[in-house]
């Protein structure tokens, strides 16, 4: 991961002691339309114009045509429209499907990224623009993950500023936002982009002064009421909504820029630094204890699966059961039990009457040969070496998350054996 120390030591000569520097990620999401592939376009040229080249991503299946240079394009390994006509699916499910498709390559990808990740800074990733299809599914978030683990990642959420205008809008966009901030737990910037229409100091002041948005909204209440009915309700949803977003602010860094002009694309990058410090700072730590609590809880699961599967097949009860009545001296009930007692002496006499007649009549007996001891206790130590062996074997297929079949196949072998 990147972080602050590395550089100030790399100043200072000792980088041999330290790890790579990591690039950072910057993932463009935003609303159709908001300029998402605009900006990127932008920002590629203004990284070019520095010296310092970014890796570029393309992660919209549905799209034209790029107007940058990709290092890596969904379009090159999934067409989206046969994945619709395969499929037979409309054009969100197929961009979700291409996701989906992609993503079980997510690991290659970042092998590759990670491969040549001594060459650039910057790894920009453009998404596709129906929002939902990437921020909602389950792809996408395998995709944040997997660099999000790999790489400092920086959420780049833009929106369109002139659109974004009304009190109802930017609640809807701020809304979105957040939503997103909570979900993927990312640094998040907001690019008030198209700035050459609209400059972005109304949504930087409604951000800042709650009484200013109240009276953008007041205003906005008298122009619907002229031009509309039910605006009463939508007011003081936008209302409330205002008053719960004004922590989520706080935790926010907000840009304005144009990629149409190139305006404000330093103050962007000063703010991904930003970020990025952050995340090692905060992000780092809350991952590394989520991965943590999910390590355990899956150690715990696996633990308690083993002692259910132990129990289903009987063998601790009965272990404990030995136990218990060997300490008092008790009969021992286990598996060869059958043949142990001295007290069916006479019963014994029985079977084996029983059986020479049945023998005589030519029918065969599959049964352990129950008069003989030592016989039953070869048996019944060979079971029990075979429990062992397989919850030897079981505790060590868990410890590796081991899926072996032939192991499942012995474990039916001894249940069969020791049941049936
Ligand atoms: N004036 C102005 N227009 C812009 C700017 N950025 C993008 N646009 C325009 O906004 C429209 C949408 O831009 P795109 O970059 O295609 O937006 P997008 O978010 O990638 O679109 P989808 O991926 O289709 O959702 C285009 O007509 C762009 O020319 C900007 O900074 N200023």
């Amino acid at each position: 991961m990147t972080d602050t120390k590395p550089n100030e030591a790399r100043k200072e000569g000792k980088m041999e002691d330290l790890p790579a520097k990591k690039p950072v990620t910057i993932i463009c999401v935003g609303m159709a339309g908001s300029g998402k592939t605009t900006f990127m376009q932008r920002l590629n040229s203004h990284l070019h114009a520095k010296k310092n080249p970014p890796y570029v991503i393309n992660l919209d299946p549905a799209v034209r045509s790029v107007p940058f240079g990709c290092n890596i394009d969904i379009r090159d390994s999934i067409n989206y429209k046969k994945v619709m006509e395969t499929y037979n699916l409309g054009p969100n499910g197929a961009i979700v499907t291409s996701l989906n498709l992609f993503a079980t390559k997510i690991d290659q990808v970042i092998g590759l990224v990670d491969k040549r990740s001594s060459n650039f800074n910057h790894c920009i990733i453009d998404t596709p623009g129906q929002i939902e299809c990437f921020v909602w599914s389950a792809s996408g978030s395998i995709i944040t993950e997997a660099f999000a683990s790999e790489f400092p990642t920086v959420i780049a959420y833009i929106i369109d500023t002139p659109r974004t205008s009304s009190p109802t809008t930017f609640i809807s966009n701020m809304l979105y936002a957040c939503s997103i901030l909570y979900k993927t737990k990312m640094p998040m910037i907001l690019v008030f982009n198209k700035t050459d229409v609209k400059k972005a100091d109304f949504a930087k002041e409604w951000m800042s002064d709650f009484e200013s948005f109240q009276d953008a909204l007041q205003k906005n209440i008298k122009l619907s009421d002229e031009t509309s009915e039910g605006s009463g309700y939508m007011a003081s949803l936008v209302n409330s909504m205002s008053l719960v977003l004004e922590e989520f602010y706080s935790t926010l860094d907000t840009v304005s820029c144009s990629a149409y002009t190139g305006e404000g694309f330093d103050d962007f990058l000063k703010a991904v630094d930003s970020k990025v410090e952050e995340y090692n700072e905060i992000y780092v730590k809350e991952r590394e204890r989520v991965v943590k609590e999910r390590k355990e809880r899956e150690k715990e699961n696996k633990e308690k699966n083993l002692e259910h599967l132990m129990s289903d097949m009987g063998l601790e009860n009965k272990d404990k059961k030995k136990e218990k009545e060997t300490e008092t001296g008790e009969r021992i009930d286990v598996l060869s039990d059958i043949s142990s007692g001295n007290e069916e002496d006479d019963d014994d006499d029985e079977i084996d009457a029983q059986i020479k007649k049945d023998e005589a009549r030519g029918y065969e007996h599959g049964i352990i040969n129950i008069d003989d001891d030592n016989d039953n206790e070869e048996e019944a130590s060979k079971i029990s070496s075979a429990k062992k062996a397989i919850q030897e074997r079981y505790k060590r297929a868990v410890a590796n998350g081991e899926s072996n079949t032939k192991f499942a196949a012995d474990v039916t072998k001894y249940i069969r054996q020791t049941q049936g």
